[in-house]
This record gives structure tokens, sequence and C-alpha cells, in this order.
């Protein structure tokens, strides 16, 4: 067969594939259809369980790995899932039906928002109109005012956090939430000519795409910003300029849209970005029972100490997950905060009612903003002794980091102090390495404070030699004020010499490539602190390398503010210690700390450059008793 022949079969088998998904798809319709007419919840992981273990299976018969076959029926079955929820929900909310769907959104044809908003309205398989807006706040009085029936509107994305302007605008809107959607964003270098990076010197963008690729474009050296409105309107200057020293940030797809090719692909700091839309109406929703159910609602606790672990507890008493938490000033009050929560489950659920009213009777203001379909699918996983290959006739070993090898927490010795102890270990962070005088000065000042650690960047950007001296200099500070010392190491060398003289060693995430820097960190003695890699299941398989080294003394550092719910279920898989690293409103962080403390969060690292009282606050709440 010659390359034409073998591409034609290629593409005919693809043919067939495509034949078989839609065949496939309508028959998980009429699953969803009959589980209406006998009630079933929509999901059935035991099914999916068994389904996923047969596929594996056989396919290992056909030279398939088990990797690839699960991760296909995992998108198969997570886009069956969603097909059914949507039929589901358009049988219980018939209004939706009409004969053209309008939605407003932010910037033009081609923005991220454009794009999340065809993806969500897709399913009506009704004519869209699209509303341009300006603002979030246009994007709301769209919808206020009738001219639109749905908003979208981005509330996180996973490099850059939240979108706080649309939580303080969802405090005095009277529309529901009615939707979520995650949409991957791909930030691209967008331009209009023939042109090369180094010629580039104006850069067109929005502020969010601006601050998830910080580091990429750090690297382009000094660049004129013109923030835009939208990345859509940033992609509209570039291409009416069509100048070869101008780009644009956005997808490829919307640049395409205008006319703009991508110059460079995959600019966001993190490699996973995504980022978090929520649809609102004018009316809230039903949501069948037979389909996970998310239930916003905002709160304000008042300030009396515990007021906000109080509210948290009557949600776990009634069995009801949270999934994010969000506080936000009130406008015209400073010092007190109103609460996002999001939780699992339906409103009409009698958990959930419960809840609520108990909840009404201990906050000063709580309203629920909507109840609506989840639209995260968590794939079903093949539980390793399932997945086993045939006839081996071996029991694996459960991985060292899990709760199945050592069901007590580990404790961390650092110094003379212990993480993942009864006390939480307080860590405060120098940015950049100061002068003698004020290393001497934040020593003393976070030591009254209550921390126990000092940490300062040693090595950045200085030669092995200059950061030597510098680890001892913060060693000595730290010893005089009787506080531990830790330090960022990226390299084997640096383990080396670190470990002669500092009490903690911080390794990045990225340091999952570096074997050797790894291996050095497994083999020494002093304690580490590891940052959590976007996925943290990647970050357990790395803390497994380095325990099986021999280095038992290991703790886990989450940078990305991960939800509450997610920090619970990595403290249920892991005995490692977990610190967060904290930042934002200094007054929302002694509530924030204390919350994380009793999702199992047994350490904090806290930027203490200038003295705003942060670390002091976090400090008293934390050891209050
Ligand atoms: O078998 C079912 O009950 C289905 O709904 C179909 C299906 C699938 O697509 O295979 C989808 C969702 C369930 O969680 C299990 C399996």
């Amino acid at each position: 067969m010659n390359l034409d022949e073998i591409r034609s079969n290629i593409s005919r088998l693809d043919s067939e594939l495509l034949s078989l998904l839609a065949q496939r798809k309508a028959l998980s319709l009429d699953v969803a259809r009959s589980k209406l007419e006998n009630p079933r919840p929509i999901r059935d992981q035991e099914r999916e369980q068994a389904l996923l273990v047969e596929l594996v299976s056989q396919g290992r018969k056909l030279g398939l790995d088990a990797h690839y076959v699960t991760r296909i029926f995992q998108t198969i079955i997570e886009d069956s899932v969603l097909s059914q929820q949507a039929l589901l929900q358009d049988l219980l909310n018939p209004q939706d039906s009409v004969p053209a769907i309008s939605v407003a959104f932010l910037g033009l044809k081609g923005s991220y928002s454009n794009m999340a908003a065809r993806k969500y309205l897709a399913r009506f398989q009704a004519p869209l109109v699209e509303h341009n807006c300006e603002s979030f706040q246009q994007i709301l009085e769209t919808v206020e005012s009738g001219q639109a029936q749905y908003g979208i509107l981005p509330i996180e994305n996973t490099s850059s956090g939240s979108i706080n302007e649309v939580f303080d605008l969802m405090q005095h809107t009277s529309l529901s939430i009615v939707g979520e959607l995650t949409q991957p964003i791909e930030h691209c270098l967008l331009v209009a000519t023939d042109t090369q990076v180094e010629q580039i010197k104006t850069l067109y963008t929005h502020s969010q795409p601006y601050q998830q690729c910080s580091q990429y474009l750090s690297r382009l050296g000094e660049l004129d910003v013109k923030f835009c409105a939208a990345s859509s309107n940033a992609m509209e200057q570039v291409a009416r300029l069509k100048r070869h020293d101008v780009a644009a940030l956005g997808s490829a797809d919307g640049g395409e849209l205008h006319g703009l090719t991508p110059l460079v692909e995959g600019l966001a700091n993190q490699k996973q970005n995504m980022t978090r839309f929520i649809v609102v109406a004018r009316k809230p929703i039903e949501v069948a029972e037979q389909i996970p159910a998310k239930t916003s609602f905002i709160m304000s606790t008042g300030q009396q100490s515990g007021a906000l672990v109080e509210a948290l507890l009557v949600l776990r008493g009634h069995g009801i997950t949270m999934t994010r938490l969000e506080s936000r000033p009130i406008i015209g009050n400073p010092w007190e905060e109103m609460f996002y929560v999001d939780v699992a489950g339906n409103l009409n659920s009698e958990a959930m009612q419960v809840a609520l009213k108990e909840l009404g009777r201990i906050t000063r203001f709580i309203k629920v903003m909507g109840c609506y379909p989840s639209a995260e699918v968590a794939p079903t996983r093949i539980p390793p002794r399932l997945l086993s290959k045939p006839n081996t006739g071996e029991r694996a070993e459960p991985v060292r980091p899990s709760r199945h090898y050592q069901a007590d927490n580990t404790q961390v010795q650092v110094g003379p102090y212990v993480l993942g102890g009864d006390d939480p270990l307080l860590i405060a962070e120098l940015n950049g390495f100061p002068d003698e005088a004020r290393l001497q000065e934040t020593a003393r000042r976070v030591k009254e404070q209550g921390a126990q650690v000092l940490a300062a960047d040693c090595f950045d950007g200085v030669d092995t030699e200059r950061g030597m001296a510098r680890l001892r200099q913060l060693r000595a500070t730290a010893a005089r004020f009787d506080l531990a010392a830790m330090t960022r190491v990226t390299s084997a060398e640096q383990v080396q010499r670190a470990a002669e003289s500092v009490e903690l060693l911080l390794l990045e995430a990225s340091a999952v490539r570096n074997d050797e820097l790894i291996g050095a960190a497994g083999r020494c003695t002093r304690p580490l602190l590891l940052e959590l890699a976007d996925e943290p299941e990647q970050s357990l398989s790395l803390a497994q390398h380095i325990l099986q080294q021999g280095n038992q003394q290991l703790a886990l550092l989450d940078t990305q503010a991960l939800p509450l719910a997610r920090l619970l279920d990595l403290n249920s898989q892991t005995h490692l210690p977990l610190v967060s690293r904290l930042s934002g409103d200094a007054a929302a962080l002694p509530r924030l700390g204390e919350a994380l403390n009793a999702a199992g969060v047994s350490g904090f690292c806290l930027a203490v450059n200038g003295d705003d009282g942060a670390l002091e606050q976090l400090a008293h709440s934390l050891y209050r008793d």
C-alpha cells in the first residue's frame, strides 16, 4: 500500500468510528428517557467501572494499552452523561425551548466568552442571537432588562484565580445562576503579518490573559501593553493595524475569525489553563433529581470568632460537600466579608433545605444564587486492583504517600518545630533577599507575630557561592530569633549545600522534570516541602519517588488555593502534611486559615515583605486556644 492508500484507509476507519459514536450517543439518550420513566440517577459509576474494566481487558488483547483505552472511554462517557443531563433539563424546563436563544457576553465575535456561550447553548439547537457587551455590568443589565435570556460570565481561572469583579457584581443582581461550564483556555500570540517574536513591540490584550501569561511575557522584555476590554477587541485592533510589531493575546480559533495567525502557542503559566463560566438568567431553573446538581449561595456570618467554621459545620452535619468558598469585602462595611459558597447538591433536596434554614438562623445574610446541573463529570477511575495485569499473581504494594501505606499523619520535624502535629506551622516568606538590617528587622518582627519558620530564596539569581553566603546569613539570623530557616532549591548541588544549613528545603512543582534534583532531595536528611503540581496526583507519584529514596520527612505545599473540598480529598488520600500558601486580603486570612486548618491543612506560608498585619492576625486566629 502506498501512503495515499494507507491514508484513505485511515480516513475510512475514522468515518466508521464517528458513525459508531453517533449511534452510541443515540442509545445513551434512549437510556436517559428510560431512566425518566423508571426514575434512576443518570450517573451509574458501577456500570462505568465495569465497562472500563471490560474494555481495558479487550483492548489489551488487541494490543492497546490500558491508559489509552481508559482515556478515550472516559471522554465518551463524559459526553454521554452531559447529553443525558441536557435532555432531562430540557424536558423539565420546557420554557427554555424557544425559537431563538439570546445571550449576552463580554467582547466581540471570537472572544473566549463568545466561544463558551456557543458551547453552552449548542444543546438548544435553536438560532443564537448574540449581544456583545463591553463590561460584566452591561451583561447583567442586558439580561435583567430582558434583552437577552442568558448571560455568560467568567468566574474563575486556573492560572489567575477568581474574577473578583464578577463576584462583587453578583452581590447585587436579581438574576439566578442556571448553569456552569468549564472551557479550556489556550492563549497564543496572534499576529496579522509574517513576523518574528523579537519584532513585537506592542501587545494588545485583556488584563486576564495578560496575567495568565505573565511568565512568558516577562521573557519578552519591554513591551508597550495596551489593555482592551476583551480579547476580541485586542484581536480586532491587531487585525486593523496589520503591523509586524504588534500582537494580541487570544485563542487560535478566535484569531482565525479576525484573520490572525498564532505566532507562539501555549503561553499560559499553567499548562492546564481553564476558565469556569457561570450562566445567569432572570428565572431560576429546576434541576432534575437524577442529575448531579450544584447550589450556590452567598452569606455573611458576622465577625465573631469561629462564625464561619460554625456555618461550615452545618453543611458537614448534613453531609453536604462544599466545592468552593470565596470571600469578598462588603462594599461600605469595612472589615466585613460576604462568602460565596458552592455546594454539591440539589436545592430541592431535604438535606439542603434543612441546612439552609439552619444557616439562616446563624448568619446575618443568606441568599441562594441558583441551583444548576453540575458540569463536572469526574471520570470514573478503575481501582488498581482491577487494572492489574492478568496472572502476574502479585499483590500491588500500596504507594508510600497513601493512607493505605500509613494511616497516621506524618510529622515533619522542622528544627525544633513540628509540621503535621497539633499546632499549625507558620512560615514567613520574604520576597527577594533583603539587606542585613532588613533581614534582622523582619526576623524579629515575624517571630514576635507568631511565625516559626523564616523563608528566603537564597539561590535565586546569584551563583552558588553568593547563594551560600546568603544561606549562612539566613541561618544565623533565623537562629538568633529562634526561627527555623527554609530556602528554595532547584538543583542537586543546591540540595546538598542547603541541607548543610537550613531546616526545610522547598522544591518547586517543576522538580518533576529533574531526576537528579529529586534523587538528591530523596537522599538528603533535611525535611522537604514539595509544591503541588496542577494535578496533585502527579505530585503524589513524585512524593512516592522521594520517599523510596529514603527521605520520609516530606510535606506538600498548595500554591494555587485549591478548593477546600479538594484539600479534604487530598488529606484523605495522603498522610503527608499539607501546607497552604495564602495571599490576598489580610482581613480575610484569619477565617480562611481557620477553615483550611479544619480541613486538615497543617501549615501556612505567607509573604511578609510589608507589614500589613496579616501574619499577626492569622497567627492570632490559629493559636487562639
Ligand atoms: O448505562 C447507563 O446507565 C448509561 O447511562 C450509559 C452510560 C454510558 O454512556 O455508557 C452513561 C452514564 C452512566 O454513568 C453509565 C453508562
